[in-house]
């Protein structure tokens, strides 16, 4: 088996997104830490091709891609939104389902239209039958080509219409289990939910998928002192 990664205080992390949402909720996760957080769009790095058909697979080649291309550990966010009553989907293909007919960029408004439209085509009109997950799968790479996943989830409901004007993605149609409100109502300290170092896996602690895996990632990565 290979070598653990070890991430040293000072060192450089990469975080291999070009997602603004994604990169201000991680580097707001990593704040407490000694490490330097770098985004790929400010390093000038491509957004490589996500040819994957796993959350795990798109995971690694983001990270690796950014690791090898800048000689510093990468991390990686892989996500997507995952309907029981439309078989999963779309999952992997969750970003795609917002990408305009033109080529000009992402509609997630037009994309969440497009869950609702399928909800209702499967006759998913009632709360039971509108059950959804948010997951996500943050790959660590080294430039060297080892990498390690930390996975995160959070169940959920998906309402309509969609509600609240914060966060980003899918966050207005998206009310996690045991809240009245959606990730698009609540501010951002309330999305990723209480974060504490060791305490990876309680479903108490760390809300967002995203919140969840970084957790994971942090009780095995880095130390705050
Ligand atoms: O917390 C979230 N709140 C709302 N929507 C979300 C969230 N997390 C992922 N999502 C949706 C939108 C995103 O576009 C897609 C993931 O697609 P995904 O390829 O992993 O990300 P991306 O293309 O936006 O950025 P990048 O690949 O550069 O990290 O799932
Ligand atoms: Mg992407």
């Amino acid at each position: 088996m290979a070598d653990p990664i070890v991430l040293s205080p000072g060192d450089t992390l990469v975080l291999a997104t070009h997602n603004p949402g994604k990169l201000a909720e991680m580097t707001d996760l990593l704040a407490p830490y000694d490490i330097a957080v770098k985004g790929a769009a400010e390093l000038g790095l491509p957004e490589p091709e996500e040819t994957g058909d796993t959350f795990e697979k798109n995971s690694a080649l983001k990270a690796l891609a950014a690791a090898k291309a800048t000689g510093h550990i990468a991390l990686s966010d892989d996500s997507g939104l995952c309907v029981s009553a439309l078989d999963g989907a779309p999952g992997v293909y969750t970003a795609d389902w917002a990408e305009k007919e033109d080529g000009s960029g992402r509609d997630f408004s037009m994309a969440m239209d497009k869950v609702e439209d399928r909800l209702q085509k499967a006759g998913a009109t009632s709360p039971v039958d509108r059950d959804a997950q948010f997951v996500c799968m943050l790959c660590l790479a080294a430039p060297d080509g080892r990498t390690e996943f930390f996975p995160g989830r959070v169940e959920g409901t998906l309402v309509w219409p969609p509600r609240g004007e914060n966060g980003f993605g899918y966050d207005p149609v998206f009310q996690p289990v045991g809240h009245e409100r959606t990730f698009g109502e609540m501010d951002k300290s309330e999305k990723k939910g209480n974060v504490r170092q060791g305490d990876a896996g309680r479903a108490d602690l760390g809300l967002s998928h995203r919140a969840r895996a970084l957790s994971a990632f942090l009780a095995a990565k880095l130390t705050t002192d």
